[in-house]
């Protein structure tokens, strides 16, 4: 192993649903480089999201080699690494080849939606709500872990002996990655697999004989800020870097968003939108649909975070761009939006893998309502933009009442966020101002603070939330009738999303 220089940088990891990015950041919370990769989205039926667990390693390793080499930082004056990722989506492999047996599959993806059934009429959605503080859903990993045992030849017998392992992407990355195979995840990924009780902090019997899953397949619990393992210096650069800091990415966000006090809050664009509030020591049940979360545990303290989920937001953006190729990139549709003084009521509503939060209705589809012979795409693109906005007021408007709280401003993040028209659009339909932080980075940063926490690397939270600048607020100037009026519309739309029935076996 070659001498370690004194480290100067954080590595941060940070392996989102579309792309995986590498960034360094430096003493300062300040980005020194990034490299970012896309990998395949794999649909191999409606309804179905997979990716390849090697394409993601590949995309990772890639991206680490790509920041490394873009900086010339030798691997050497890395202090440690933050490990984020998008959360719930399940990878089971075995322990011996390190192959997986079958694709990751995404936390998108419906094809559990019959599982998720048999467990609502067995009567377990109290069990499930009570020790997960989640509820029934294609969403979450557990379903996704049994039916990959159902599914393929023989898994069930071999997770039995204890041949396989499943892991979040944290655990995928971080088994591949460090020098002894180590499998582990931290308590915000192990709170998203619908398996952990948040409340006592373990894996739950009761929820693993639920669905028959062998609790020799689950990884070890840790905190999201400490020593788990460290890199294989074979293939990392001669380097033994410590993996120091792991969250999944949502929770990251949050911390990286320096949303320390209770009653905080953050919104995340990207893929998805996931607007979360920290409710402190305390986890607050809800009983307007959203989730109750572990946000993180971090110098012994196990913090919670309310959470609501949505599952379409940037995504629809890119369905815009890739799938009805109306737009050339995302960001052009700020310009397209900004033509049309308004929609010209049209409405869409883009569930097109059901709804999340605050519905939670998985058998539901998207649609597009007001269309006149007047309709341009102009209006369609900033239907679809105003989507993400009025999805997260009907998640900001039932966290307010299960927090007993008003929030005054919002932390928003995410790739979607740059876009200047949603994000005024947002303040306005939300009449709360928006803020946008210098490091829009936030979930790779927040990764970054718990590794460099661990290793020394910065001293406290305090030191954290003093680097936290805005680089833009954007406040509410929309006159009250219009927001009301505007939102009153949206929600007659979704009144009749849910009222529609699609008709089955039409192809
Ligand atoms: N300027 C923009 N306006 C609207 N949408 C955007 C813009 N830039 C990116 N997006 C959307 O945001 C998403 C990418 O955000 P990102 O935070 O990178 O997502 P993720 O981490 O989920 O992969 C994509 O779905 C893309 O369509
Ligand atoms: O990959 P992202 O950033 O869309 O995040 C995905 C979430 O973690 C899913 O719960």
């Amino acid at each position: 192993m070659s001498q370690r220089e004194t480290p100067a940088y954080i590595l941060a990891i940070d392996q989102g649903t579309t792309s995986s990015r590498a960034m360094l950041f430096d003493h300062d919370g300040s980005v020194v480089g990034i490299a970012q990769r896309e990998f395949p989205q794999l649909f191999p039926q409606p309804g179905w999201v997979e990716h390849d667990p090697r394409d993601i390693l590949a995309s990772v390793r890639s991206t680490i080699v790509e920041v490394l080499t873009k900086t010339q930082v030798s691997a050497a004056y890395i202090a440690g690494i933050g490990m984020t990722n998008q959360r719930e989506t399940a990878v089971v492999w075995d322990r011996h080849t390190g192959q997986a047996i079958y694709n990751a599959v995404v936390w998108q993806s419906r094809q559990t939606v019959a599982i998720c059934e048999q467990l609502k009429a067995g009567g377990y959605a109290s069990l499930v709500r009570e020790r997960t503080g989640l509820l029934i859903d294609a969403y979450f990993s557990a379903t996704k872990i049994a039916w990959i045992l159902d599914h393929v030849d023989g898994a069930r017998q071999r997770a039995a002996r204890g041949e396989l392992l499943f892991g979040t992407i944290d655990s995928w990355l971080i088994w591949n990655l460090s020098e002894h195979r180590t499998h582990v995840t931290d308590v915000s990924n192990a709170s998203r697999t619908l398996l952990y009780d948040i409340h006592r902090r373990r894996w739950c019997p009761d929820l693993l004989a639920m669905l028959d899953i062998p609790a020799v397949m689950l990884p070890e619990v840790r905190s999201s800020s400490e020593v788990y393992a460290h890199t294989d210096p074979a293939q990392f650069f001669g380097q033994r870097i410590p993996i120091a800091g792991v969250a999944g990415d949502q929770q990251a966000a949050l911390f990286g968003q320096a949303c320390f006090e209770p009653g905080m809050a953050k919104n995340t664009y990207g893929t998805g939108c996931f607007l979360l509030m920290n409710t402190g020591t305390r986890a607050v049940r809800s009983e307007h649909g959203l989730l109750t979360t572990l946000a993180w545990d971090v110098d012994g303290q196990t913090e919670y975070a309310l959470e609501g989920s949505i599952f379409v937001a940037g995504s629809a953006v890119q369905w815009l761009r890739d799938g009805l190729r109306m737009l050339d990139t995302a960001p052009e549709s700020e310009s397209y939006a900004e033509r049309v003084p308004s929609t010209d009521g049209v409405y869409c509503v883009p569930a097109f893998v059901g709804l999340g939060a605050p519905y939670w209705r998985s058998d539901v589809r998207g649609a597009l309502f007001g269309l006149t012979r007047g309709t341009r795409k102009e209006h369609f693109v900033r239907a679809v933009l105003e989507s993400l906005a009025y999805q997260t007021r009907d998640v900001l408007d039932a966290m307010q009442v299960d927090a007993g709280l008003t929030l005054k401003a919002l932390r928003a993040d995410g790739g979607a966020i740059g876009n200047a028209f949603l994000a005024q659009f947002q303040a306005d339909i939300l009449d709360v101002t928006l803020a946008r932080p210098t490091v829009r980075e936030t979930t790779a940063l927040g990764a970054a603070y718990l590794a460099g926490l661990a290793v020394g690397f910065w001293e406290s939270r305090a030191q954290i939330a003093r680097q936290w600048q805005v680089e833009r607020e954007f406040t509410p100037r929309m006159d009250p009738a219009r927001r009301e009026a505007l939102y009153a519309g949206w929600r007659q739309a979704v009144q009749a999303v849910l009222a529609f029935t699609p008709p089955n076996n039409l192809t």
